[in-house]
């Protein structure tokens, strides 16, 4: 069981989160990617996170016509988004938390599947988001990813070779507490969320949520957004932010385009547990532990 003694962030670790809008051109979409990984990089970071979806229109009735298939060794004709994204990894030298876009299965299913590439460009996991967005509310947001989108059915920790590891989830996976608190109970220090959260949810859950899983958990909760774009577009939150384990914003973004940047400092983790040591005081004789569950 990992503890402050035994680090679980070994060192500071800059990141850097880009909030972009991707629109229907995919040729477009990536070179914009490429544009702003090189230039936060350029900036001395060690990790860069991209947003949901960010090679198509987050829409459901297109996610299949932009859809990929995924392996460590990327055709640039079948999945040019995948190919390009661990070139820029290894062009940037950095670990690439690769938002999400379509991936589609040899039997033709279609995930929302995030791809996380080292700084020599190998894939060193993948996450397809596990909740499904759907949702109706009157008067506001509807959405049915499950249309067309089958989820995945894995919790995904990644090990970042000389930090430690992270936890990833996929914008609604951050709505889902036990997600977030079995990652870090496997040692995770961050959680990551690639995300195009919403405008009608968005002014009352986002920050929310955000700041309650770096909370809840004692780790950085790392949430980077699509920008707003003008209608018809989905109408995207923005607001991309890096909370730090006692629950304050360390750096965040408005509605616009951005890049933030911010330093995940071990120091911080290991005080946020001395002072509230919450993961001593459980109550296991009351309740079951949840964080105790095998990752298969
Ligand atoms: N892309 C998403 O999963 C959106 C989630 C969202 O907006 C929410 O309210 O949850």
């Amino acid at each position: 069981m990992p503890s402050f003694v035994n680090e679980i962030l070994q060192r500071p670790l800059q990141v850097a989160c880009i909030q972009i809008a991707s629109g229907p051109d995919k040729a477009a979409n990536i070179a914009q990617v490429r544009k702003k990984v090189l230039q936060a990089a350029a900036g001395g970071v060690s990790l860069i996170v991209l947003p949901e979806c960010f090679n198509s229109p987050y829409s459901t009735a297109r996610f299949r016509e932009y859809a990929e298939p995924l392996s460590s060794c990327p055709d640039s004709t079948e999945a040019p988004t995948f190919a390009a994204l661990q070139k820029m990894a290894q062009e940037a030298g950095v670990f690439l938390i690769g938002g999400s876009i379509p991936e589609r299965d040899q039997a033709g299913k279609i995930y929302n599947t995030c791809a996380v590439y080292s700084p020599e460009g190998k894939l060193l996991a993948s996450h397809r988001k596990m909740h499904l967005f759907d949702i109706d509310i009157p008067g506001g947001m509807s959405f049915r990813e499950s249309d067309t989108l089958s989820p995945g059915n894995k919790i995904t920790i990644v090990d970042l070779d000389g930090f430690g590891k992270i936890g990833i989830g996929i914008c609604y996976d951050l709505r889902f507490a036990e997600l977030s608190m079995i990652a870090a109970r496997e040692g995770a220090f961050g959680l990551i969320f690639p995300s195009a959260f919403n405008t009608t949810t968005g002014p009352l859950h986002w920050e929310l949520l955000g700041r309650s899983r770096a909370v809840d958990n004692q780790v950085y909760s790392i949430l980077c957004s699509q920008s707003r774009a003008p209608p018809p577009a989905y109408p995207s939150w923005g607001y991309s932010m890096i909370s730090d384990p006692m629950g304050r914003i360390v750096a965040g973004a408005k509605e616009s385009d951005d890049i933030i940047y911010a330093t995940l400092e071990p120091d911080v983790i290991r005080e946020s547990r001395q002072a509230i040591p919450i993961s001593s005081q459980r109550r296991y004789d009351v309740y079951p532990d949840i964080g105790a569950f095998p990752i298969v």
